[in-house]
């Protein structure tokens, strides 16, 4: 069969509804449309072609996408397009570019930490693209650690005036994207410092350039940080230096939503939690979380049809096959198939909850904020982590092919992998979810019950006593056949308890220190493992709910539900260890599992071409030959090489000067 016939061939194979599936995937019939629409804009229109990228350098690269943003824009305004739309649009685009930071950070951070007035000043300004605004936190000497930044914001109460400075070099501002090169203001974090008393880092905004001429303002010096990672990849992006030389701003540019600063230097706190100053990291990692589905699926759409397309090694008749038959390359293939779905529900749960929580804050109540941080942060660690794992696997599923810029995989990786430090290094925001979980754990005692997705935690106060003996647990009495690993509750139990029972052993263990900060950090490292345990809880937990709800289109609840076991019992399997050292599963149970796994791949096989299709992905979002819709890829792929610029010429630059001469030189020698 023909590379061109296969794909066709498989999609007659499919079991369910793809439009509907489609739907499920986009959230709602009005999302898909929208984002369809959005797609076909892009991928039709010529000024948005982004398949020379990793043949630019970064000069032309920065230029093109100042051209692509700019472009966006105009086509926003012409076509007079709703913000929704506008993201979409965005999202399709594909590159990275300062207008991610403008929107994505700088009018969040106006949005949620300045007053009604500051709102009403700003933002006006912002959203016509007036000024353009990047998120200045990062320094040279701390990242993480945002309570050690060193920038001042000292309040001179003669001018009415804060100046704000450098005072070392590791107090430059290091990493903002948009700041190299484009930001005319900034929302700079910086240590506030009123009648010689410090309070906190807080936010000011700053204008950086002149908006007449683009030229830094005085005592304002500014540039790009340098190369990163990979060759098109994130230098598109103008991620900045900056350092502040006794720069005055007007008092009323410090975002005063939470504590407020008078013309005597008098400092108000206002009754919002001081922790709202974080408050943009929150909404930013609620993001991070659903554009992970998104990265990963466009990697796995990737890996699949190439592996459908791709056959090694004969059968019996002649005929090669398939590399996506091999049970291998489905043990790889299918829980990342898996994790696309389940990142993408536990995403669209997290919106919900980012909205809730959003809208508690505005009636007063914080009683959800630490849930809130403790969700975002450990899930935007778990599903990037895993998502940049994901894309070097289907990079090697995809053989020797996948590592050519053309199979899309290589560009992809290194646009997608700072994901895991930006917004929170990973293991740092683990440790905020490990200090959530050991908080909960030490009031089940005084008869606070936990909510949320800590609820679980009040289920198996038992474990406190540890009075929790195996045989105690359902699962146990569950289990005896394959099948039985397809009940929602038993599922649901056995990461409860492996949950629990960690977080409960973590928390025994701290107990055993003098000093609990001395023990959180010794024992740190099991700390991380408990907080991952209580993500994947999370995301299994609202995979199984969504199964709950009410999934039109033929076929299409059965093949979720397949994915989200296969998502939960490939987990399983990874962290066998976890279920078995906590006691909450039998060696014998642990095979069933894997049994029921092994068959759950078969039921995906015939689907996987049509689930990868309900992504809905045009070929030029996905820009991989490997993935192309058609399958045509062999052909394809040819002619890609010939496009290369090495092959502009049949004889390369540089044949006179070295190549000539060292074989005329071999063949002197060999005549002697
Ligand atoms: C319409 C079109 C839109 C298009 C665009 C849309 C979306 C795209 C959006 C953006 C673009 C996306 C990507 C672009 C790429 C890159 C951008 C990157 C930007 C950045 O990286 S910005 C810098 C990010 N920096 C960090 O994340 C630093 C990490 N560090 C921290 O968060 C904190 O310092 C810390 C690790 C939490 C520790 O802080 P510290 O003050 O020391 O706190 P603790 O003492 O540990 O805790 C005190 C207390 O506060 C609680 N806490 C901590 N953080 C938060 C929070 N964020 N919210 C609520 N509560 C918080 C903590 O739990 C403690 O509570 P206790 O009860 O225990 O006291
Ligand atoms: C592409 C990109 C874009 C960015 N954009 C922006 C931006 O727009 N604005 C902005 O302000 N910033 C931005 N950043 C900066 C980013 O937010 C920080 O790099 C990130 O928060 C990590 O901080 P760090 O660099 O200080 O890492 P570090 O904290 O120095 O991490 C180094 C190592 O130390 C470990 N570590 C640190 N603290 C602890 C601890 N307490 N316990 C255990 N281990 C620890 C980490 O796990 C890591 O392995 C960007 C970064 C990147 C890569």
């Amino acid at each position: 069969m023909e590379g061109v016939d296969i794909l066709p061939h498989e999609r007659s194979k499919t079991q369910f509804d793809v439009d509907a599936m489609k739907i499920v995937w986009a959230g709602s019939r009005h999302a898909f449309e929208v984002s369809d629409r959005m797609a076909r804009l892009v991928a039709s229109d010529p000024a948005f072609q982004k398949d020379n990228r990793s043949r630019l350098g970064r000069k032309e690269l920065f230029k093109n996408t100042l051209r692509k943003a700019t472009y966006a824009w105009k086509r926003i305004l012409e076509l007079r397009l709703t913000e929704e739309e506008a993201g979409r649009l965005r999202f399709f685009v594909d590159e990275p570019a300062f207008t991610d930071l403008h929107w994505g950070m700088f009018v969040p951070a106006i949005k949620g930490q300045g007053t009604e007035e500051q709102q009403q000043k700003w933002l006006p300004l912002a959203y016509k693209m007036q000024i353009i605004g990047c998120y200045a936190q990062t320094e040279l000497g701390h990242g993480s650690n945002v309570q050690g930044l060193e920038t001042t914001a000292t309040f001179d109460p003669d001018k009415d005036e804060f100046v704000i400075h450098s005072p070392t070099l590791t107090s430059s501002k290091w990493w903002p994207g948009g700041l190299g090169k484009v930001s005319t203001h900034a929302v700079v974090y910086a240590r506030l410092i009123t009648n010689g008393e410090e309070h906190g880092v807080h936010g000011f905004i700053v204008q950086l350039r002149s908006l007449d001429d683009h030229m830094p303002l005085p005592g304002i010096t500014i540039g790009d940080i340098g190369m990163k990672f990979g060759n098109g990849a994130y230098n598109t992006m103008d991620n900045g230096v900056l350092t502040f030389d006794h720069v005055r701003i007007p008092r009323n540019q410090m975002l005063m939503r939470v504590l407020q600063v008078t013309s005597e230097g008098k400092c108000v706190q206002s009754n919002v939690p001081r922790q709202l100053i974080y408050g943009t990291m929150v909404f930013v990692r609620q993001t991070i979380v659903a554009d992970a589905s998104s990265a990963l699926s466009r990697a796995v759409c990737i890996a699949t049809r190439y592996s459908a397309v791709r056959r090694q090694f004969g059968s019996q008749d002649g005929v090669e096959t398939q590399v996506i038959d091999y049970k291998t390359q489905q043990n790889r293939l299918f829980p990342l198939l898996a994790s696309a779905y389940a990142f993408r529900f536990v995403g669209e749960w997290l919106k919900w909850l980012y909205t809730d929580v959003t809208q508690r804050l505005q009636a007063n109540d914080f009683s959800t904020l630490p849930e809130a941080h403790a969700c975002t942060a450990g899930l935007k660690s778990l599903t990037t982590t895993a998502t940049a794992d994901a894309i070097e696997e289907c990079r090697k599923l995809c053989g020797g092919h996948g590592y050519l810029c053309a199979s899309g995989l290589p560009e992809l990786f290194a646009v997608y992998v700072p994901a895991c430090t930006y917004e929170g290094d990973n293991v740092v925001l683990l440790l905020q979810v490990a200090r959530f979980l050991m908080k909960t754990v030490s009031q089940l005692g005084s008869g606070k019950k936990p909510i949320g997705t800590t609820a679980y935690l009040g289920r198996v106060q038992d474990l406190m006593q540890c009075r929790c003996e195996v045989q105690t647990v359902g699962i146990i009495y569950s289990i005896n056949a394959a099948e039985d690993w397809l009940k929602p509750s038993v599922m649901l139990e056995a990461f409860e308890a492996r949950s629990a029972r960690m977080c409960v052993a973590r928390a025994q263990n701290l107990g055993k220190f003098a000093n609990p900060e001395d023990g959180f950090a010794e024992l740190s490292a099991d700390l991380v493992e408990a907080a991952v345990a209580h993500c994947q809880l999370i995301v299994v937990s609202k995979f199984l709910d969504k199964l709950q709800q009410d999934i039109p289109g033929n076929g299409v609840k059965q093949q979720l539900q397949n994915l989200c076991y296969i998502y939960a019992l490939n987990l399983l399997h990874k962290h066998l260890g976890d279920f078995l050292s906590t006691g909450c599963i039998t060696p014998k149970q642990a095979s069933l599992a894997n049994d029921q796994l092994r068959s759950l791949y078969s039921q995906v096989r015939p689907n996987a071409i049509a689930l990868v299709d309900a992504f809905n992905y045009t070929d030029h979002y996905l820009g991989s030959v490997l993935g192309r819709y058609d399958g045509n890829v062999y052909p394809k792929l040819y002619e890609e090489a010939w496009k290369d610029p090495l092959n502009d010429s049949v004889l390369p630059d540089g044949y006179n000067e070295y190549i000539r001469p060292l074989l005329k030189q071999q063949l002197h020698n060999s005549r002697l």
